[in-house]
């Protein structure tokens, strides 16, 4: 076989997909009833719904990742059987995650080549770079082919996840929130060029998102699921945010925004001295950072992603050692192993939850219970947990903070996304919080969850709770802070009270000026 014989990215146009009665029913629980969509080849189509209402488990359904219980897929008008990811490949069905798949010490190049179906066993290096630069001659996106993925930019990683599946020939892409790790001028320029590779009729998308903007904007037709149901849809051009909002949460009520008391916090509560770090390929990460957060303050730290903010937060969250500095709590020394965190009231929320901050087979409710296991009622004597007032508190706690799960005994890793956040969010929220340290807490939420845990936190800075907030989307950290932060090169060089922040010299400073 030569080194040219697989696809790149050539030879197929625009693909047409169908669903057709997909029904997917887990246990007792019903996640997708009888859904129907119809993706016109050459259009952007957005599939959106609150969290939990069946979106994953339906681009699931088509990957082949899933079998449904029911109902069938139809490319180009015929019935398909996808029973792995392999055959929606073969169908020209390629799928985009949140979060990258790419090898970050591996060049763009290589991570092309080696994601073909079947590599060559002696790559030609020389006719595999022209081949890729012949490729992306014909694409709108560039990537620098012959550097480490670890030095690209988000978007430049984002683009090339795109670029891998069009390499691969994929012509139908689903997109799961392509643009949740983009600033909103990277999420603007990909969205376009897509968008101009679907209108060529090169290119057929269905893309999850819980942006209003970005759907008006950007999509053709969209779908809006509700419970596992198709409960509406249609042009988007015929259609408003209202009305896909009203589609989208029936009648539940968003709660308002939590307002904001008056700053009087004088105390420093938590202190971050000459912090430094290292990440795992012991490269210096975080860099001498100092930052003080008041009692009753929100200290918002803005940034790319990359710049070191994920190693602060394993740092402070007790999952990273520091290589220098030091951590106080009201003056006192801090450090983050759990008997200090209990007896400082340190809580907070991790990147990626479901992996940094719960057992993925054990149940909601145990979930739950975690932080006050072993706390009267749930503790027992002789260290047993006991079930009942677990599982009543579970209860509560799932009722507060509208929590979809079938019970309170389902295995938190199949809860979906936003599920699992709104579950630690509302263990680590629901006591008295001396110190509160979120990560990107409403990535992947719908906007009313959105708009609920954002008052969460706000409602927690009120009561007194010094709050350290990093976050990449900038619009939540303005919304929320007291003070922004900006990190960039692993260092915290600009802050800024809020009455003076502009987002043109918080963005020149996110730039490393
Ligand atoms: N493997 C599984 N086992 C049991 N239930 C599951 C499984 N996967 C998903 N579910 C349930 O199916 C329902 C739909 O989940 P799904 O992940 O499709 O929602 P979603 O719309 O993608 O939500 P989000 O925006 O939060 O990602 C949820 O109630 C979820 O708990």
């Amino acid at each position: 076989m030569t080194a040219f014989a697989e696809p790149t990215g050539t030879t197929r146009r625009a693909v047409e997909l169908e669903t057709v009665g997909m029904t997917k029913i887990f246990g007792s629980l019903v996640a997708l009833e009888d859904v129907s969509i119809h993706v016109k080849p050459g259009t952007l189509h957005a599939l959106l719904g609150e969290n939990g209402a069946g979106k994953s488990t339906l681009v699931k359904c088509i990957m082949g990742f899933y079998q449904p219980t029911r109902g069938s897929v139809m490319v180009g008008g015929k019935e398909v059987v996808i029973a792995t990811p392999r055959d929606a490949h073969a169908h020209g069905i390629g799928m985009v995650y949140q979060h990258f798949t790419l090898v970050p010490s591996l060049t763009a190049a290589e991570n092309l080549v080696i994601s073909r179906a079947h590599p060559p066993a002696v790559i030609d290096w020389k006719k595999e770079i022209a081949g890729l630069e012949a490729f992306l001659e014909r694409m709108p996106f560039k990537v620098p082919l012959t550097v480490p993925v670890s030095s690209l930019s988000a978007g430049e990683k984002q683009k090339l996840e795109i670029l891998k599946q069009l390499y691969l020939d994929q012509r139908f892409l689903i997109l799961d929130e392509p643009t949740s790790v983009l600033t909103p001028g990277e999420a603007d320029e990909v969205l376009g060029l897509l968008r101009g590779m679907t209108q060529a009729g090169d290119l057929t998308i269905l893309m999850i998102s819980h942006k209003f903007r970005e759907v008006m904007a950007y999509a053709d037709d969209v779908t809006v699921l509700r419970r596992g149901q198709k409960v509406g849809g249609g042009a988007v051009s015929a259609l408003s945010v209202d009305e896909m909002s009203r589609m989208m949460i029936g009648d539940t009520k968003i709660r308002e925004r939590a307002a904001r008391k008056a700053f009087t916090g004088q105390k420093v509560t938590l202190e971050l001295a000459g912090v430094c770090a290292e990440d795992d390929g012991g490269m210096p990460a975080v860099d001498a950072v100092n930052l003080k957060v008041h009692a009753g303050e929100i200290v918002g730290v803005a940034g790319v992603s990359g710049n070191g903010q994920s190693t602060l937060i394993e740092v402070l969250s007790g999952q990273r050692d520091m290589t220098e500095g030091q951590l106080f709590i009201d003056g006192e020394n801090f450090e983050p192993v759990r008997q200090q965190m209990a007896k400082f009231k340190v809580f907070g929320l991790p990147e990626e939850p479901l992996k940094n901050a719960a057992v993925p087979r054990m149940t909601v409710a145990e979930n739950i219970a975690f932080r006050s296991f072993d706390e009267p009622p749930i503790a027992r004597r002789f260290g047993f947990m006991s079930p009942k007032p677990m599982r009543k508190r579970a209860r509560e706690l799932i009722a507060a903070y509208r929590i979809k799960t079938p019970s309170t005994e389902e295995p938190i890793e199949n809860l979906s996304g936003g599920n699992v956040q709104r579950a630690i969010l509302a263990r680590e929220l629901s006591g008295q919080v001396d110190v509160l340290i979120v990560a990107n807490p409403c990535f992947g939420l719908d906007f009313a969850s959105v708009s609920e845990i954002r008052s969460q936190i706000m409602d927690q800075r009120n009561r007194g709770a010094a709050v350290l907030l990093v976050s990449e989307d900038l619009d939540e950290v303005l919304e929320l802070s007291d003070r922004v932060a900006v990190m960039s090169g692993g260092g915290i060089h600009y802050v800024v009270p809020i009455a003076e922040a502009d987002r043109n010299s918080i963005g020149k400073a996110m730039a490393g000026h």
